[in-house]
């Protein structure tokens, strides 16, 4: 069983947002990941068997973040290192008049970061917890006396009972590249996108709303909102890459798909003092 329930954990290694209804949140302070997102009692979100809680490494599943890199970086780990640092919670679960629940949890610079990337920043994430949506903000603040740059991504694993059967909507039209073959940008002609096989993606300009839908048992149909997040990778490792990774089961592949909002084409620069404010939004629309 994957790890995505409140007492799989130390009280102290996680925010627990709960609704009182079934609609319900787990994040994992460890990347700050968000690992469970449940609407009605039906787990939206995928997290491997095989991930492992070291509080070391990147939490396989959930909504890990990528910041200030996405993808391979010369300075450090793949996808930065906001993932795989300790987050602070700065407002613990707080519910308001309507039931919703909202939390915020930070990251600043530190001796390790400032190690690899040179620069002073405090990241703020911002959960908000609704009947049947979940919303996520990132705020990133320059608290640097220079400019800085980044990339940034949540990189959302969805959970779908079959692979076969999970379209997503909101793609037809968009540039693509292709990160396995590399080249051109290739236009994509299909209104609902399919996934059978090793697919990563980048889709350029997206429009703010992509819906995921799988079936039949259990169904889900999710809307994905975001908010200066100009991109979405498409991913999924299918059988041979999922073999090859030491913290994905073989056959997990069929049961997930990664859908990523991201500002990764075209790095932010944010002068000193500045900030730059990031979100997604996901409404289950069954
Ligand atoms: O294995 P990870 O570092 O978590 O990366 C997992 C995947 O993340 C994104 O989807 C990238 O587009 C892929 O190229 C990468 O393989």
């Amino acid at each position: 069983m994957a790890k995505q329930d409140a007492s799989d954990f130390p009280a102290g290694d996680i925010v627990f947002m709960d609704r009182g209804d079934g609609n319900t949140a787990l994040l994992h302070l460890h990347g700050a990941t968000l690992i469970s997102w449940k609407c009605r009692g039906l787990e939206n979100l995928f997290v491997s068997t095989k991930s492992v809680f070291d509080n070391k490494k990147a939490i396989r599943g959930g909504v890990p973040i990528a910041f200030p890199n996405f993808g391979p970086w010369p300075l450090g780990p793949q996808h930065g290192f906001a993932r795989i640092k300790r987050w602070t919670v700065d407002v613990p679960p707080t519910k308001d008049a309507n039931g919703d629940v909202l939390a915020v949890v930070s990251l600043e610079d530190d001796d390790e970061t400032r190690g690899m990337w040179d620069y002073k920043f405090k990241l703020v994430y911002t959960l908000v917890l609704s009947e049947k949506s979940l919303k996520s903000t990132l705020v990133i603040h320059n608290t640097d006396t220079k400019s800085l740059g980044f990339t940034t991504l949540l990189h959302t694993y969805f959970r779908v009972s079959d692979i076969s059967t999970a379209t997503v909507a909101g793609l037809e039209g968009l540039k693509y590249n292709d990160k396995l073959t590399g080249g051109q940008d290739v236009a994509e002609t299909r209104d609902l996108v399919t996934v059978d096989k090793n697919y990563d993606r980048v889709y350029k300009d997206a429009p703010n709303v992509t819906v995921l839908s799988s079936g039949p048992e259990p169904a889900r149909k999710i809307e994905m909102k975001t908010f200066n997040f100009p991109d979405v990778v498409v991913w999924n490792p299918w059988d041979v890459k999922a073999r090859e990774m030491a913290d994905f089961g073989d056959e997990e592949y069929k049961e997930m798909l990664c859908i990523e909002a991201g500002k990764v084409v075209t790095p932010v620069t944010l002068t000193a003092g500045a900030q730059f404010e990031c979100s997604h939004t996901f409404t289950s629309m069954l």
